[in-house]
């Protein structure tokens, strides 16, 4: 059939794998299934308040490296172990990263990092990846933003996060209400917290979902919704950590009717675009903490194995385990951090 108005702007690079297929590619074992379960159920109490311990979505702005990823995974490992009483940590495994205006859009979009865009490596390697963290027996979190691409590693996440760029977007709505997982809606860059609180109201209903299913056949879902939809403070014009930022969004949830407690983001516009000041957001949110407050069921933190961030100029010369996206505090920042969280919640 010739469509004589159509397809001005595009040109077909290729056709992709079905999800199915790198799903056979790369399978996941009963144990992981199992572990990715109850990993969400875990997550679940705590967002719920049944579990006290604080979550801690922790990793890279973004995977660009599965060899530093794993390796910093492994650290990680430690940590998990360490703090298991306080802190219920997961890694922030990101291959998809929303742009201010153009830029590098992560791994599965360019691998290479050199425009090549061969989204199947992209695919095969984010897979690889997931499979082997959560073998480790770490929970996966990720960024849902592309309508597509999360059929082929949703079910390897066991935390999602819709960014401040998407929250106000009815479809990545609709996506959460479709997810397997509990799933973090970021307040806008604006700082405005009103859209987040309208995502979760729009998520806990069912919809109806335009998707291509695991064989890659585009097809009509009914949604369930998602109870476990909630609330990020990442800041924005100004950053909102502050117990009278956390006060108020949650008086505004508690005037939605929903569950007045919430994530704060110590990175983004609440750090500055500062790594650094990842810490003293941390100590503050400590303090709310000790304090006696319930309302932060969890953190977020991009970390590192090396502190800061770089800009790619040749992909043979980069520093290992350092991020090419935002900056990064590295691993002994890192565990500061966690000690701060733990303190608070012990002393809590
Ligand atoms: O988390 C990462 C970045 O803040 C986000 O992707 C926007 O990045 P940019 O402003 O560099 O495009
Ligand atoms: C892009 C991210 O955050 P935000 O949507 O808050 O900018 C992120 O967490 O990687």
């Amino acid at each position: 059939m010739t469509i004589k108005t159509d397809e001005f702007r595009t040109s077909l690079i290729d056709h992709l794998i079905s999800p199915a297929q790198l799903a056979r590619d790369i399978p996941m074992t009963d144990d992981i299934a199992e572990f990715i379960i109850q990993s969400r159920k875990d997550i679940e109490k705590i967002i719920s308040g049944e579990d006290k311990r604080l979550l801690v979505v922790i990793g890279p702005c973004s995977i660009h490296d599965p060899e530093a990823a794993l390796d910093y995974a492994q650290k990680l490992k430690v940590f998990q172990e360490q703090y298991k009483d306080e802190l219920y940590i997961v890694m922030r495994v990101y291959f998809e990263k929303p742009r201010t205006t153009v830029g590098w859009k992560g791994l599965i979009s360019d691998p290479d990092l050199d425009k090549s865009f061969n989204v199947e490596k992209g695919l095969h390697l984010a897979r690889d990846l997931l499979v082997k963290i959560n073998a480790m027996g770490l929970p996966a979190a990720t960024e849902f933003l592309d309508m597509v691409t999360g059929q082929y590693i949703s079910d390897l996440i066991s935390w999602g996060a819709i960014g401040a760029r998407t929250t106000e977007s009815q479809v990545h709505r609709e996506l959460a209400s479709a997810l397997s997982c509990p799933v973090g809606f970021k307040n806008g860059t604006d700082g405005n917290v009103k859209i987040a609180i309208d995502a979760i109201h729009a998520s806990r209903v069912p919809h109806v979902l335009y998707s291509p299913d695991k064989t890659g056949q585009m097809c009509i879902y009914r949604t369930a919704g998602n109870p476990f939809a909630h609330v990020i403070l990442r800041g924005g014009k100004e950053p909102n950590y502050a117990q009278e930022h956390v006060t108020h969004a949650c008086q505004q949830l508690d005037n939605a009717k929903l569950t007045p407690s919430i994530m704060v983001d110590c990175s983004h516009g609440n750090s500055e675009k500062n790594h650094a000041k990842q810490i003293n957001v941390s100590l503050d949110l400590a303090e709310q903490i000790k304090g006696g407050s319930t309302n932060i069921f969890g953190v977020m933190i991009e970390s590192f194995l090396v502190e800061g961030n770089q800009k790619v100029v040749d992909v043979n010369d980069l520093i290992y385990g350092q991020s090419i996206t935002d900056a990064c505090v590295n691993l002994q920042q890192s565990e500061e951090i966690l000690n701060i969280l733990q303190d608070a919640i012990k002393a809590r």
